[in-house]
């Protein structure tokens, strides 16, 4: 069994996502984890899949820790219930936003110092566009930020608690409080949630035929549009304070291109594009890589592989065996071709290598 820094019992209250992977991740380390979720179909799936053992009702429990992992809107709720309810147990809330819920434990009216010291906001930066458990994934938070933000009465054996949930599910622990958080998702989360949503929302009147062209670039920036819309509403709505301003800017940038399309032969009107193109270049140059290493570029090959069952797996063994890791991977069909291309990203020093393993095992590399 791998070692692991909680001890357990750890109890998971709201077994979607977010909370059945978290209770996969636990119980695949050894750790002993109950479940409960409002939804009786919910629990039993999250049982049923390994998650941890749904609890009885009635029966005491102390917990060493509570994971809420309901959505934001009954977050406040559920967590003031839990402090309440196990008065030995650090809890944790991982909803999308926290100074809302910080805000709404504070100024619940059961609550007083004692229970706030043994609660911790936290969100980890880890998802999907689906909901429920059976999307659920224990490996989600590998290698992924998880946010702990300790408020200034938070216990530190409750802080070191929320660290350990993190690190035993493989994140990296980020540390900040309730604003810089909000502010931070704002900008990397929920801004691009909107601007997949308005892209996505286009689409709708689009004919057949335009939507038949369609590739990796549409698909790269509406994949979060598919996101699951109740959640949605919730964490727009309860960081609205700080996603406002950043569309404000949007819709200044907006404005400035729509004027200089209006008439691209106007005098510094092609300068004006390529500032846009060139801030754009800029900002992405600055999103970190992998595992938040420094943003590095990786040499893409792309080979050809033929539209049947098994090709990419054989494809893939290759890559292996010829001892290179992959980076990334992406796989595009064209409607209509019995052919599809998947790009695989390496590190540039090993491209001409792999090219040549491949192509003498008989793939087509297209250079
Ligand atoms: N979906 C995502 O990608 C991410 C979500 N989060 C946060 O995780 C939380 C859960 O989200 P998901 O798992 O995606 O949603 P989900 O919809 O998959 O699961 C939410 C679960 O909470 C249960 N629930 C409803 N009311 C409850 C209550 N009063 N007590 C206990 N459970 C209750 C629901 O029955 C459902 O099973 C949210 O606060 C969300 O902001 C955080 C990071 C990523
Ligand atoms: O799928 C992605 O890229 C995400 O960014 C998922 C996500 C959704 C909501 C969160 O609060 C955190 C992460």
């Amino acid at each position: 069994m791998p070692t692991t820094h909680l001890a357990g019992p750890i109890l998971v209250l709201g077994t979607g996502l977010l909370g059945t992977s978290v209770g996969l991740g636990l119980s695949q380390r050894g750790l002993s984890v109950w479940l409960s979720d409002p939804s009786p179909t919910a629990q039993t799936v999250a049982q049923d899949i390994g998650a941890g053992t749904v609890i009885v009702p009635g029966k005491p429990l102390a917990p060493e820790l509570v994971v809420v992992a309901a959505p934001p809107d009954v977050t406040v709720a559920v967590v003031a219930q839990a402090l309440c309810d196990y008065p030995m147990s650090t809890v944790v809330d991982i909803a999308s936003v926290k100074g809302s819920i910080l805000a709404g434990v504070q100024s619940d009216p059961r609550i007083t110092a004692a229970h706030l010291a043994r609660y911790v906001g936290t969100h980890p930066m880890a998802g999907r566009e689906r909901s429920g458990p059976a999307s659920a994934r224990s490996g989600l938070f590998t290698s992924m930020p998880w946010v702990i933000c300790a408020h200034s009465g938070s216990r530190g054996d409750a802080v070191k608690t929320a660290e350990a949930l993190a690190i035993d599910l493989g994140a990296t622990v980020s540390r900040m409080n309730a604003v810089e958080h909000d502010d931070s998702v704002a900008l990397i989360s929920h801004f691009p949630q909107v601007a997949s949503s308005l892209i996505a929302s286009r689409l709708l009147s689009a004919p057949g035929h335009s939507l038949a062209l369609a590739g990796n670039g549409l698909r790269d920036t509406t994949r979060i549009a598919a996101s699951d819309p109740s959640l949605w509403i919730q964490i727009l709505s309860h960081n609205a304070g700080a996603l406002v301003p950043i569309l404000r800017g949007m819709r200044e940038d907006l404005e400035r291109l729509i004027g200089t399309l209006a008439d691209p032969t106007a005098s510094g009107a092609l300068l004006d594009l390529a500032e846009l193109m060139g801030e754009g270049n800029a900002g992405q140059a600055r999103i970190p890589g992998k595992h938040g290493a420094p943003p590095q570029a990786f040499a893409l090959v792309t080979v050809v592989v033929k539209d049947k069952p098994g090709q990419v797996a054989a494809l893939l063994a290759d890559v292996g065996n010829a001892g290179i890791n992959m980076e990334d991977l992406r796989m595009e069909h064209s409607a209509g071709h019995q052919v599809g291309l998947v790009d695989i990203s390496v590190i540039p020093g090993r491209r001409e290598e792999l090219i040549t393993v491949l192509s003498a095992l008989g793939w087509k590399v297209v250079q």
